[in-house]
């Protein structure tokens, strides 16, 4: 059986990046930017006032001091005079700063009479004016590929971009497989269970900017699979997902449809736990990835095979999970000939990072994968571990 490390860079050699289009900035959260974009200007694109106060010229900044007030400057509304030695300008925060002046002093500084401000002692520690091009000049260029986050269309919505060039979502077709399955809600009968990892698998989908599409479950038929299938193709999916239905039992029917439909297999078990029988393959530019039906090993699976596929569509350059390191809060026996990503739980502590792995590991249990904030990763023939071992986590 080939690696998890393997198995990824087979997944990922399946994956095309998909085009760009274009959408509005309020519509850019959580997708990933195509291409650079540059600075249409300055930011601030003049000297600003920081403050509420009086500009006035550095050479007047004297205690006691006191000075005309012969203008003001308010955001929106500069004043296009020169300040001269004995005057003032009353200013707002985010004004444009007058020439001449090069300080702001707060007016909690300052005591007014009519038109004049006399300078307190405490007026001249700082200058107050932030300067042109402070947060970013005209030459900035915001990099891509990135996902976008709300920090992110803040700033470029400052460098004056109404629109952007994104990777369209890939279209991600999930089929649950088995007559056993209903979806959450019916009235199943006593040999029947509830369809479950579809729904983390679309959610995780979601947040990583792919556009998932919940197809209706399939029977353990061949004419049902062949169907399904078809129906994913012609909505245009760009990778098709089948749950369950991956193993050796007489009615685990998804390898022969995937070979019937035409698609390339690329590969199928791998040294891994839980997950060990997941496949994968292409037909054209489709990619297809066949995910075991245990609850757990189908959402394992998609954390660390779907995800950097998706990523790849995107295309994301830092697209598998990214693994860090914490303490072992327990002994762990050693580990075993599949590569073993327990369920556990992680926390920070002041200095360190600490791990549990739950005593429970069946795949079955969506109870504590729902406990678990992390993958802890027994790598292949892992020797036992004791406490405070370094071991490595993928937070989930
Ligand atoms: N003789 C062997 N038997 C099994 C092997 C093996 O190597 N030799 N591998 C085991 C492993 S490991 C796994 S994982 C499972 C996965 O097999 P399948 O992908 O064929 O999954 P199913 O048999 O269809 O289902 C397994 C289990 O999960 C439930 N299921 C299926 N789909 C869903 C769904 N969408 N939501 C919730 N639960 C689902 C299904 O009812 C079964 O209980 O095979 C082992 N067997
Ligand atoms: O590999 Mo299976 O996914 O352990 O239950």
């Amino acid at each position: 059986m080939i690696t998890v490390e393997q198995a990824q860079a087979l997944c990922l050699a399946l994956v095309q990046t998909g085009p760009t289009e274009t959408v509005a900035l309020a519509d850019a959260h959580g997708r990933t930017l195509a291409d650079p974009v540059q600075a249409k200007r300055d930011q601030p694109p003049f000297p600003a006032s920081a403050m509420d106060g009086y500009a006035i010229r550095s050479s007047d900044a004297k205690v006691s001091a006191t000075l005309t007030v012969i203008a003001e400057s308010a955001a929106g509304h500069g004043w296009g005079g020169t300040v001269k030695t004995g005057q003032a300008v009353r200013i707002f925060t985010g004004a444009p700063v007058p020439r001449g002046a090069e300080q702001v002093v707060i007016q909690e500084n300052v005591t007014r009479t009519d038109d004049t401000i006399s300078l307190g002692t405490d007026a001249m520690n700082n200058n107050n004016i932030r300067q042109q091009g402070a947060d970013f000049t005209k030459e900035f260029i915001f990099e891509a590929p990135r996902k976008l986050t709300p920090s992110d269309l803040a700033l470029i919505a400052a460098m004056n971009h109404a629109t952007l060039r994104v990777t369209r979502r890939p279209k991600v077709a999930l089929i649950s497989t088995g007559d056993e399955l209903l979806m959450p809600g019916g009235n199943p009968a006593p040999d029947q269970i509830i369809a479950s990892n579809v729904f983390a698998l679309r959610a995780m989908l979601r947040d990583a900017g792919a556009n998932p599409n919940i197809l209706p479950i399939a029977l353990d038929t061949p004419d049902a699979l062949d169907a399904i299938l078809q129906q994913a193709s012609d909505w245009g999916a760009d990778i098709i997902v089948t749950i369950g239905g991956a193993s050796v039992g007489d009615h685990d029917l998804v390898a022969p449809a995937l070979d019937r439909f035409g698609v390339t297999r690329s590969f199928h078990k791998i040294a891994m736990r839980p997950g060990k029988p997941l496949m994968a393959g292409a037909k054209g530019t489709t990619a297809f990835l066949g995910l075991p039906g245990n609850p757990v090993s189908a959402v394992v699976c998609g954390y660390l095979f779907l995800l950097p596929m998706v990523r790849r569509a995107l295309g994301q350059s830092d697209v598998l999970p990214r693994g860090v390191t914490a303490r072992l809060d327990a002994p762990l026996p050693a580990g075993g000939p599949r590569a073993h990503y327990m369920r556990a739980h992680y926390s920070e502590g002041e200095n360190t990072r600490t791990v549990t792995a739950f005593d429970k590991q069946d795949s079955s249990m969506l109870t504590v994968l729902a406990e678990a904030n992390c993958l802890l990763l027994r790598p292949i023939d892992h020797p036992a571990k004791a406490v405070d071992d370094p071991v490595t986590i993928y937070p989930i």
